[in-house]
């Protein structure tokens, strides 16, 4: 109840605000001075950003004169100035679009306090801003725009959108306007403003800017950009973050903020300015790096560009959960069943048993023979087992137990040759086991053994001996059942990995442990030989900064971890994902109603564990975490009402009692069902063309996972626009109309179905077809049995 209240007020307040605005039709006049206003003003902020890039131009030239002089102060100098002119320099270069977005007109503060943008700090007004007679004077404007600019006094010229003073912007609503009278979204090309859309969010007030009535014009930005035609990239809703939205992106980084909401509630939208904003706030802290893991390849191409737009580049990785492990790029899909089973946390039992298991591959010797002290010496096949099962009792890595083992079979040649009851005095005991060590292990025998009985392992063969039905049945034993096993060990003999494959690739590298790297040995110095300090001082190792060098270059972990689609993360996913934040702060952002995840409270429990969240008392139910901080999206920007209710209905069987977010706007546009006459091919064809000629943008023609290659031969020359993809590659993306074909073989595809079918009916903008085959059982009005009341 109290979630469909807070729901109903933020859409009203959405509304409202653009239902304020005056949209009685505003003389051109008007409109054309309040452009003039606004292109007065960006004029100003690029004569400002002219002269600084002049300004560190000459500071670069200046730095390079100073490289003359030579005296090592003077060059430290040079190199600090040349790198704060060369950021400087890049930033003012970047060719933002719509550099400058926005404008609150302000009543005067409760306070006089200014922050350090140069904006007055405090957000509710003076007592008496507003006067008896609902008249008040604007006190202060501010321009919001992609990064900040200061005038020559340092006065804000523009505000970055990330500092606290921009955040009115996004905060004020008509219900709770705080100082923000008239809020601007300007839209500009280049150089040019091209119009402005205002929102009134004090309507009653009549207020006044140097003693002129504040104009009001333009239709209101948010529906002006939720209508736009869409394209195949997302582009960032700077101008137009809504309140809600606006209060995860500024969440302090605490230990984990988990953020939920219904399809098109902007969850990956705000996930991806969260980073922005992050970024901006702390740039020391997050230097370490933030990750954003995306559910599919085909989601990172569609978001990888808002960041650069919001002038952040570099410090991000944007990276699919099947791409996580260098080297290893999932192209395979894998059955529903196979990835049940791959994904389950039961699988690490099984890795672990395997890692020990490719051992004893390549036929393992059974017998080590070497020649020490004169002496023939021999280990039989069930010394050496019990050595290996010994070095293998506890949980350390495998390629890093071969030290261990090494040195166990020294210890059991050297009992086996009787030299250790030889001399009572210790140090010469000690002088004769070392003298044998250095016999021995240099001997090719030996090392040729060791390398066949313990070889270094890496993921990859160990997941291909895996492949291997009736060793995989050993090593699965109790775990997995015999199908199982046979659907597992049949999918890893195909050619490349499956999403399903990386995270246990990437839990292999755990359980094996980086392979050990030789030793690189040190030059020998005479100067060591003769004081005897080679003997002292071990083989060098690498030092800090080479440690930090390769660190560096093979990133693995992150100060911040954004995952996106969470709910569909399975637990060895989140395993993976886990070791990439050991120490870092998250976000965690999802829809439970979207889940293709068979067992939502087997990775509950592992993204905790993932996520350090660990619990006194038991989980609620529903596989919710009670830790950490949340926030609920609750308005859809993307559906309009229309296709959200038809949505609605599966959400319903999908997940009873569940609430579907309210669609922010209608179109009128009711979704259409085709019925299949003689062939798919001809019937999808149709409506994907027919659709193509209503909207502006992209059509996309959503079926089940195994009709995708099919699919695309039905829509081959129809162009760009129109593009096929199976129902778990829609996560995340959005067109701006959408063709659904047989939503009963999406949602009988696998057990979370239904869930899937609701992804694949929320992704469009403007309009909807559903093409129903037979066994959709259609009514006569062409409604499959699925979407019937
Ligand atoms: N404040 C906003 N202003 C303009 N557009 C917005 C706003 N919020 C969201 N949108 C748009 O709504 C659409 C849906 O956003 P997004 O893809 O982030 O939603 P989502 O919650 O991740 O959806 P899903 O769960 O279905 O993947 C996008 O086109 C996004 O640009």
């Amino acid at each position: 109840m109290a979630a469909q209240a807070q729901q109903d007020s933020a859409v009203d307040s959405v509304r409202d605000s653009a239902a304020d605005s005056v949209r009685k039709s505003v003389p051109d006049s008007v409109r054309d001075r309040e452009i003039s206003v606004e292109q007065e003003h960006l004029d100003r902020v690029y004569r400002r950003l002219e002269e600084k890039i002049h300004e560190a131009e000459f500071l670069m030239n200046d730095a390079a004169q100073r490289g003359q002089v030579g005296t090592p102060g003077a060059l430290a100098e040079r190199d600090a100035q040349v790198f704060r002119a060369g950021i400087h320099l890049n930033r003012l270069n970047n060719e933002f679009e719509d550099f400058l977005f926005g404008r609150i007109d302000l009543l005067a503060g409760r306070d006089g306090k200014k922050g350090p943008d140069g904006a007055y700090t405090a957000v509710e007004p003076a007592e008496g801003a507003v006067r008896d007679d609902r008249t008040a004077d604007i006190a202060e404007t501010l321009h919001i725009g992609r990064i900040g600019v200061l005038d020559a006094e340092y006065s804000p010229l523009v505000i970055d959108w990330r500092a606290p003073a921009a955040a009115p912007f996004y905060r004020s609503t008509p219900a709770d306007p705080g100082r923000v009278v008239r809020r601007r979204v300007i839209r500009s090309k280049g150089r040019q403003v091209l119009g402005v859309e205002d929102d009134l969010m004090r309507p009653e007030v009549r207020a006044y800017l140097d003693g002129e009535e504040l104009a009001v014009t333009g239709d209101g930005a948010l529906m002006a950009a939720l209508g736009q035609a869409r394209t195949h990239t997302m582009r960032d809703i700077v101008a137009s973050i809504q309140a809600e939205q606006d209060r995860v992106i500024r969440a302090p980084a605490a230990s984990v903020t988990f953020v939920e909401g219904g399809p098109g509630t902007g969850k990956t939208a705000v996930a991806l300015h969260r980073a922005a904003y992050l970024l901006y706030q702390d740039r020391r802290r997050y230097s370490g790096g933030i990750l954003i893991v995306s559910p599919t390849p085909l989601l990172v191409a569609y978001t990888e560009g808002v960041l650069p737009s919001l002038g952040e580049e570099g410090q991000v990785a944007i990276r699919a959960i099947g791409s996580l492990v260098d080297g290893a790029e999932a192209t395979l899909y894998d059955s529903p069943a196979t990835a049940r089973a791959k994904g389950s946390a039961r699988m690490l039992k099984v890795l672990r048993k395997a890692a020990r298991g490719a051992l004893e591959l390549n036929d393992s010797p059974t017998r080590l023979r070497v020649v020490a002290f004169g002496r023939r010496l021999e280990l039989e096949a069930g010394e050496l087992a019990h050595i290996r099962d010994s070095v293998l009792g506890g949980t350390a890595p495998v390629n890093l137990l071969r030290p261990r083992a090494r040195r166990l079979l020294l210890d059991a040649l050297y009992e086996r040759s009787g030299a250790g009851t030889r001399h009572s005095d210790a140090e010469l005991a000690a002088e004769l086991r070392s003298s044998f060590d250095e016999d021995v292990s240099s001997e090719d025998a030996f090392l040729a053994f060791l390398d066949a009985w313990w070889p270094e392992l890496t993921p990859r063969t160990v997941l291909a001996a895996m492949a291997d039905e009736r060793r995989l049945g050993r090593w699965a034993r109790r775990v997995l059942n015999p199908g199982e096993v046979r659907r597992v060990a049949r999918s890893l003999r195909r050619e490349g990995w499956s999403v399903h494959d990386i995270a246990l690739l990437d839990e292999l590298h755990a359980i094996l442990g980086a392979p050990a790297r030789p030793r690189r040995r040190r030059e020998l110095d005479p100067l060591d030989q003769l004081t005897g300090l080679e003997e002292l001082m071990p083989q060098r190792e690498e030092t800090q900064r080479e440690r930090a060098e390769r660190l560096a270059q093979e990133r693995t972990e992150y100060a911040h971890v954004i995952v996106d689609e969470a709910q569909d993360l399975t637990p060895m996913q989140w395993r993976m994902v886990g070791r990439r934040g050991r120490h870092a702060t998250w976000t965690v952002v999802g829809d439970p109603a979207q889940s293709s995840w068979s067992d939502p409270e087997e990775a509950a429990e592992a993204r905790d564990e993932a996520l350090n969240l660990r619990y006194a008392g038991g989980r609620p139910a529903g596989g919710a975490s009670s830790r950490g901080r949340r926030f609920m999206l609750t308005v859809n920007y993307r559906n309009p009402a229309e296709i959200a209710d038809l949505a609605a209905k599966v959400l319903a069987l999908a997940m009873p009692g569940a609430e579907s977010p309210s669609a922010v706007r209608s179109t009128g546009v009711e979704p259409r069902f085709a019925v299949v006459r003689d062939s798919p091919a001809d019937t999808v064809r149709a409506e994907a063309a027919r659709l193509l000629e209503r909207v502006d943008g992209t059509v996309g023609v959503v079926v089940a996972m195994n009709r995708r290659e099919e699919a695309r031969r039905w829509l081959a020359d129809l162009g760009e626009r129109v593009v096929a993809l199976g129902s778990l590659e829609a996560k995340g993306l959005e067109y701006d109309a959408t063709v659904v074909v047989s939503p009963a073989e999406i949602a009988d595809e696998s057990p979370a179905g239904l869930r899937v079918l609701y992804v694949a009916l929320t992704r469009a903008t403007q309009q909807l077809t559903v093409v129903s085959a037979e066994r959709d059982v259609p009514d006569a009005a062409g409604v499959p049995d699925l979407l019937r009341d």
